[in-house]
């Protein structure tokens, strides 16, 4: 039977290993969103200002359990913002009291909230060595941020001038690559033999430079690093479709109201958080691979981290296209939901 027939898919429940929850009013709305259908989820500390200490980690995971609604058991787990003053000893606190994950290396200026970020690599140099030591993972937003670096070029060039050295000083610390955007990052990875995986958005798997710029501009497909050309973005569905084990979930469903994204300097980010499963069963089913999804979005992810899969499982049913708003409401205005430019047939049941 083709997988295309397949009408029913259990699952282990999935995790989401690169997620925004943001803060306050923001975080108690997009919160659920995630809660619903995902056990646990990689938390980024790019908040103002950012989560650098175990001491900030330990509170935003107590503001975030907070909000929960009740009835949602999720495990936030947390991440550490690294600056070139991270103190490798708070980093080890961390690590062994079990309040951070991983830590997060934002190159200064990449992304959203990334002043605080990295300049000079060798400054981070004793904080890395340390994590290569107890086994906490780095997950990296991997682009160069060059001003003379093409936009479109920026994950590529980060491979080289700084993926590649600190992978080679560090051969022992266990490197995420988060949203890759690439035919090169997926390369890259595939040809690395240990302590190395990548993320893959949902979006990123749907949408290329096209679905932005084409027909005019779509501010609610803008997001870093920025979509590229088709032929990356089949290169992306290859790998999550392929069930190869460094290739996993992390959506990075990115929440900004919609006064945020729509002006002329518009933010960067794209809500997934409340259509992903159903979006991902989409992509996964017109590739004949409806089967795979279990390995991208609930087994791969917690192999790579050390950590058990989720005991429980989601079971998403294919019928007529599925509702979901277009927006959610927040206290500081409507945030846009991703529109996949389709109808998704494939709902979580429950
Ligand atoms: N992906 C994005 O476009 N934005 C993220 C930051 C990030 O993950 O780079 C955000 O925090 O809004
Ligand atoms: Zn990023
Ligand atoms: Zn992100």
């Amino acid at each position: 039977m083709s997988e295309k027939e397949l009408t029913r898919l259990t699952i282990r429940r999935p995790d989401d290993w690169h997620l925004h929850l943001r803060d306050g009013a923001m975080l108690r709305a997009v919160l659920p969103e995630t809660s619903r259908h995902f056990a646990r989820a990689i938390i980024m500390p790019n908040l103002v200002p950012p989560v650098v200490t175990a001491d900030h980690a330990k509170a935003y995971r107590d503001r975030i359990m907070d909000a929960l609604p009740e009835g949602h058991s999720f495990t936030p787990l947390m991440t550490l913002y690294l600056t070139e003053d991270t103190d490798p000893a708070d980093v080890r606190y961390a690590h062994e009291s079990g309040i951070a994950t991983a830590v997060k290396l934002y190159p200064a200026g990449a992304t959203t909230n990334s002043a605080s970020g990295v300049r000079d690599f060798e400054k981070v140099r004793p904080v890395l060595e340390e994590m290569a030591e107890i086994g906490m993972p780095l997950c990296v937003h991997g682009e160069v941020t060059d001003n003379d670096i093409d936009i479109f070029d920026r994950e590529a060039t980060f491979i080289d001038r700084v993926l590649k050295p600190i992978r080679k000083k560090t051969p022992d610390l266990k490197i995420v690559m988060e949203h890759v955007t690439t035919q090169d990052a997926v390369d890259y990875v595939r040809d690395s033999s240990k302590n190395l995986a990548a993320t893959i958005t949902t979006h990123h798997l749907i949408i290329n430079r096209n679905h932005i710029l084409a027909g005019g501009i779509k501010p609610h497909f803008y997001c870093l690093p920025v979509a590229k050309r088709e032929a990356h973005r089949v290169a992306l569905v290859q790998a999550a479709v392929s069930g190869d084990k460094r290739f996993f979930l992390g959506t990075d469903s990115a929440p900004h109201t919609d006064a945020a994204k729509l002006q002329s300097c518009g933010c960067a980010g794209i809500f997934t958080a409340p259509n992903t499963m159903s979006c991902l069963a989409e992509v996964f089913e017109a590739a004949d691979r409806l089967k795979k999804l279990e390995a991208f979005a609930s087994l791969n992810g917690p192999a790579f981290y050390g950590l058990p899969p989720n005991d429980d499982t989601i079971t998403l049913v294919k019928g007529p296209p599925v509702t979901y708003p277009e927006s959610i409401s927040t206290e500081d205005g409507p945030v846009t939901v991703f529109d996949p430019g389709f109808d998704l047939h494939w709902r979580v049941e429950g």
